[in-house]
């Protein structure tokens, strides 16, 4: 398979890695494959810097099928025996659980679920870091979602250790943007794959994101989005929330006696 790049899209998934010490020699890094677009793009690129890099990593896939697809499996096998790449397929039954959830939208318990049954593969089998296709557009979102639906300035993170398994979750394409992505994948002639889930396009990063179009479609106003994701030394936030009793005393301290 052909693996050329554009330099500048490269450069940018090279700088995330350098920033941020993503990859070192020794690693053994799982790419969390679903064979959309953008988990494609990462295997492809992290395949290329695995030819190219001075690092010594071992780079291989998996997939953990949630059962709504089954030919989706079979593609990424060929996708990855033509990467030279090996590839794990978890069989899950999160199909049936979805279709049987009485909620409206479980995508974040399948994420969870889905999460935890690569995290388990990767201890039992020696891997120190799972990479995710999450992109730059994925990132302002979380951080639009974190501010609207839980009052806190957090966004996605290039890497995060989990201590408690001991893997480090890492995010290469961090600094690049969705349609890149998806225009260089066509590019390299590759389809991505439906996931055939009955949610998709339907989840509260979707919503978020068609109420944002026109934000994330200005470039200027959209790099704002990404500046004010920077822990900066000039923030002018509000102070931390004082003690409620201490105010409440404080308060009463104001008016004159009797
Ligand atoms: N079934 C799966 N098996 C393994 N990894 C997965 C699976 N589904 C998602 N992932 C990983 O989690 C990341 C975020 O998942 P999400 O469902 O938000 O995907 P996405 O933004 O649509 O990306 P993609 O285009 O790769 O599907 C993906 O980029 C991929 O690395």
């Amino acid at each position: 398979m052909d693996l050329s790049f554009d330099n500048s899209i490269t450069a940018k998934v090279v700088k995330a890695v350098a920033e941020f010490d993503l990859i070192n020699d020794g690693d053994k890094i799982a790419v969390g494959l679903s064979g959309g677009k953008d988990s494609t793009f990462l295997l492809l690129i992290l395949k290329l810097f695995n030819l190219h890099f001075k690092k010594d990593f071992i780079l291989e896939a998996v997939h953990v099928d949630p059962g709504f697809n089954s030919s989706t499996a079979n593609k990424l096998k060929i996708l990855a025996a033509d990467l030279d790449l090996k590839i794990k397929i978890i069989d899950t039954n999160i199909s049936d659980y979805i279709e049987d959830d009485e909620e409206e939208n479980p995508c974040s318990k399948c994420a969870h679920f889905r999460k935890g049954a690569m995290i388990s593969y990767l201890k039992k089998n020696n891997f120190n870091k799972l990479a995710f296709g999450h992109h730059l557009d994925d990132a302002v979102e979380t951080y639009l979602m974190s501010i609207f639906y839980s009052g806190q300035l957090k966004t996605l993170q290039a890497k995060r250790y989990l201590s408690k398994n001991k893997i480090e979750i890492i995010r290469p394409l961090i600094y690049l943007r969705e349609n890149v992505i998806a225009e260089n994948i066509a590019d390299q002639e590759i389809s991505p794959l439906k996931s055939g889930c009955p949610y998709d396009g339907n989840t509260g990063r979707s919503r978020i994101r068609k109420e944002f179009e026109k934000y994330f479609e200005d470039d200027l106003l959209f790099s704002n989005l990404v500046s004010a994701m920077r822990d900066k030394e000039n923030r002018e936030l509000w102070p931390k929330k004082i003690n409620n009793e201490f105010l409440t005393e404080k308060m009463k301290n104001y008016w004159k006696k009797g």
